[in-house]
């Protein structure tokens, strides 16, 4: 098969969670559009990630991936609160550098994460039954016939404010704001929250690090700056090939919609349309895997889309549940390091832990967040194999959707600012003190302590 035949094979096989566009003529004019269109990424970003990915996977370097379940439109104008979760997410990243003593691989669900597999394709209020909302990309969130019928001209919005939304990444990462000094006084605010405090001699340390990184002189381009890549569920196929394009380097087929490709535990079928789709790009790809996953169905995901074992290409992120991550995990990674294939592990800690609060809120409680990061470590440090990363939900803004945390956030309190469309994120607060809990993680894993 030539390259751009097969590049199109996915058309032939099953394709589950596709919307159900009401006008072939115009998805197809919209894939024109888009191809018409200038790259995102650069496949030589691409690559490069691929190979902080695959030092991630040796215990080399750690990876956080984080942000929305699903990027709004309406957020995409706010620079503010863009910057609060770039803002979070460094915050995040500078704790855990220092308690891995190792680089931290920052990879935004951001600038392209507009497209949601729902588990009913339908919703139905007060008789009147719609599509369900899919993300911006696809369809509006307002329970109207308008709003909900999907509309292709979504995926060229969802394009240009990508591009708007990582334009700021680059500005914002590249032009002085993530300067380590600042982003550690931000944190240093964070543990003048009394409910924080506890992290303060952390903060310290930190401080202390700081110092005498600037007293023995070490000011290297890396403390001003820092590298941030974009990354979203790969779900929309016709959107996801529109954005597939031969690289002039190495003349091989890249997906410049982000950095980081990922298929969700809803498309992962081995011989499905999303995993042939990604297993003809060269850009690193995860792919989620909830408790129903066997060493089988890894396998047959690793001979389909990292055959030749290529370090970084393949990282699998286990969703699996507090309650079942010490039981499912350990036979998923000893068939797979049997294997010897590489893979680099991410633990997503949020989606096996999505509870109903009894007013009815779509939450998680932060215990069951943090526990399953606890077993990620557990597991791997038991196995002697590399525990790569976290990949969470957050927010920047201090909104009310996930339980618990030191804020003790309560039932009652849900309603206050729930504004995610699908799931709940960690908010600001939340999200800086599972790092510092990571961080003592990683610290002691690095010490060969046991962690406290
Ligand atoms: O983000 C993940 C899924 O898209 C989401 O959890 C599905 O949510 P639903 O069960 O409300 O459809
Ligand atoms: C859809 C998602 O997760 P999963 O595929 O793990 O359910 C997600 O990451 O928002
Ligand atoms: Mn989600």
């Amino acid at each position: 098969m030539d390259m751009y035949r097969s590049l199109e094979h996915w058309r032939e096989l099953p394709a589950k969670h596709q919307p159900a566009w009401p006008d072939p003529d115009e998805v197809r004019r919209a894939a024109v559009y888009l191809r018409s269109m200038p790259p995102l990424v650069f496949a030589g970003e691409a690559d490069t990630l691929k190979a902080e990915i695959a030092k991630a996977g040796r215990g080399e370097a750690f990876i956080l991936q984080g942000g929305d379940c699903a990027e709004t439109f309406a957020d995409s104008v706010s620079a503010n609160r863009i910057r609060a979760k770039i803002q979070t997410i460094l915050q995040m990243a500078i704790v855990l550098t220092y308690g891995a003593a190792l680089p931290i691989v920052k990879i935004g669900r951001m600038a392209g994460q507009y497209a949601k597999p729902r588990s009913n394709p339908m919703e139905t209020r007060d008789g009147v039954e719609l599509p369900a909302y899919m993300g911006d990309a696809v369809n509006g969130h307002d329970f109207t016939p308008e709003d909900r019928i999907p509309d292709p001209q979504r995926m060229i919005d969802a394009y240009h404010r990508s591009a708007t939304t990582l334009n700021l990444i680059r500005a914002f990462t590249g032009g002085g704001f993530a300067d380590m000094s600042e982003v550690h006084a931000w944190n240093k605010g964070f543990t003048e929250n009394p409910a924080y405090k506890k992290y303060e001699t952390i903060a310290a340390d930190i401080d202390w690090a700081l110092r005498f990184m600037k007293a023995a002189g070490i000011d290297s381009p890396a403390v001003r700056t820092v590298d941030m890549y974009s990354s979203h569920e790969a779900l929309l196929l016709e959107y996801e090939n529109a954005m597939t394009r031969i690289d002039q380097r190495t003349s091989e087929p890249y997906n410049t919609s982000a950095h980081f490709l990922w298929i969700g535990e809803r498309t992962r079928e081995w011989d499905g349309a999303h995993v042939d789709l990604l297993s003809r790009v060269r850009n690193p790809i995860g792919v989620k895997l909830g408790p129903t996953s066997t060493v089988d169905d890894a396998l047959r995901l690793m001979d389909k889309l990292n055959p030749d074992g290529e370090e970084g290409r393949l990282t699998f992120i286990t969703r699996l549940g507090a309650s079942q991550i010490r039981d499912l995990l350990p036979s998923l990674v000893e068939g797979v390091t049997k294997d010897g294939r590489p893979v680099t592990w991410v633990t997503d800690p949020m989606h096996g832990n999505t509870i109903t609060a009894t007013n009815g809120y779509k939450t998680r409680r932060m215990e069951d967040v943090v526990d399953e990061v606890q077993g990620f470590f557990e597991v791997h440090n038991a196995l002697g194999t590399v525990p790569g990363g976290v990949h969470i939900e957050l927010t920047g803004d201090s909104v009310t959707e996930v339980l618990g945390g030191s804020e003790e956030l309560s039932e009652e309190i849900l309603s206050q600012r729930y504004e995610t469309l699908v799931d709940p994120r960690l908010n600001h607060g939340q999200s800086l003190e599972l790092a510092f809990l990571v961080s003592q993680m990683l610290r002691a894993r690095t010490s060969g302590q046991p962690c406290e």
